[in-house]
């Protein structure tokens, strides 16, 4: 058995967008401000600084701001999670003392980006920042980005360490989520990554998901959980097809993350747009989005009735 506390680690976890002031620099504030927002709808958990944070296209000092923002404000009442997956293992590492540092219940990471690498290499990589901290692990696993294919026999021995409690599979494979989940065994957590597919993943095995579209809709994922949870499958179905056809019109923007933030400004919550090459929602499309936002909220107000 692991010697940490997994269940803080269950249910949603929304994964945070950047968040950045009129100048793209990134704000603190901006980061309090959202992260508060998510505790008072009752939110489980952040996940900081990973793809849908855009922690791939900041410097170790703005993601160690971020972090320390969101610890701020809700370190005490929420499981944050950051993301300390960096190209170099170098500023990996360092962002894995920090987090340990500033008090993050678990640290987290995809393999290093851009070069092909071995299974050795990735595995080094991914050591080094356990062996540098008390903190759990959880293993990022995103192939259409990252290029790495993690396999059974890699992941099995991963997991066998005790500071190794779970991995978070964007891979869009319930049948690989399932055979992780098994080859990981009872006391490792498996984290549902593409929210299209929540509870498809769910039911094959998944203990909760980290999703970036949470941010926009957390409710609506707390409600099919609460739905699953509560064996009412039909209902859990009818949400989860909303959820999908409401990603499906965020997709179709010029970058999800871009009109993700735009959704939130229009709630009043300014994030600042994504950083470049993540394009902003052009002027003509704004009115589509407004309609999307209305739309998602008029389901928001629904689900919790
Ligand atoms: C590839 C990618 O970024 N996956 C995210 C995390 O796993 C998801 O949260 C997606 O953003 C989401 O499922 C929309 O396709
Ligand atoms: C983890 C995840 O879904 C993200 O970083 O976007």
């Amino acid at each position: 058995m692991k010697t940490y506390d997994l269940d803080r680690f269950k249910g949603i976890t929304v994964a945070m967008y950047s968040c950045y002031d009129e100048k793209g620099e990134v704000s603190k504030e901006a980061a309090k401000k959202l992260a508060r927002h998510y505790a008072n709808i009752g939110v489980n958990g952040l996940y900081v600084g990973g793809s849908s944070g855009e922690g791939m296209l900041q410097n170790v000092e703005e993601r160690k701001q971020t972090l320390e923002a969101v610890m701020e404000e809700v370190g005490q009442e929420m499981t944050i999670i950051a993301h300390v997956g960096a190209p170099s293992t170098r500023d990996s590492v360092e962002l894995s003392k920090h987090a340990e540092q500033v008090g993050a219940h678990a640290i987290s990471a995809v393999p290093s980006i851009y070069y092909r690498l071995s299974p050795q290499s990735v595995e080094h990589h991914w050591q080094q920042m356990i062996d540098s901290t008390t903190l759990p692990f959880i293993i990022y696993h995103i192939p259409q980005t990252t290029g790495f294919q993690l396999s059974k026999a890699l992941l099995t021995k991963m997991a066998a360490q005790d500071k190794v409690i779970g991995v978070k599979i964007s891979a869009e494979s319930t049948f690989e989520l399932q055979q992780f989940k098994a080859a990981g065994g009872d006391d490792f957590l498996v984290f549902n990554g593409p929210d299209e597919q929540y509870l498809a993943g769910r039911s094959i095995g998944a203990d909760g998901g980290i999703g970036g579209t949470y941010g926009v809709m957390p409710e609506l994922f707390m409600k099919i959980e609460r739905c699953y949870v509560e064996g009412k499958a039909e209902e859990a179905r009818k949400w989860q097809f909303i959820v999908n056809d409401l990603i499906a019109e965020l997709l179709s923007f010029p970058s999800l993350y871009g009109a993700c933030k735009e959704i939130l400004k229009l709630r009043g919550l300014n994030t600042g747009e994504a950083r470049l090459p993540f394009l902003p929602v052009p002027e003509a499309e704004m009115g589509r989005l407004e309609a999307i936002n209305e739309k998602m909220m008029a389901y928001i107000n629904q689900a919790q009735v």
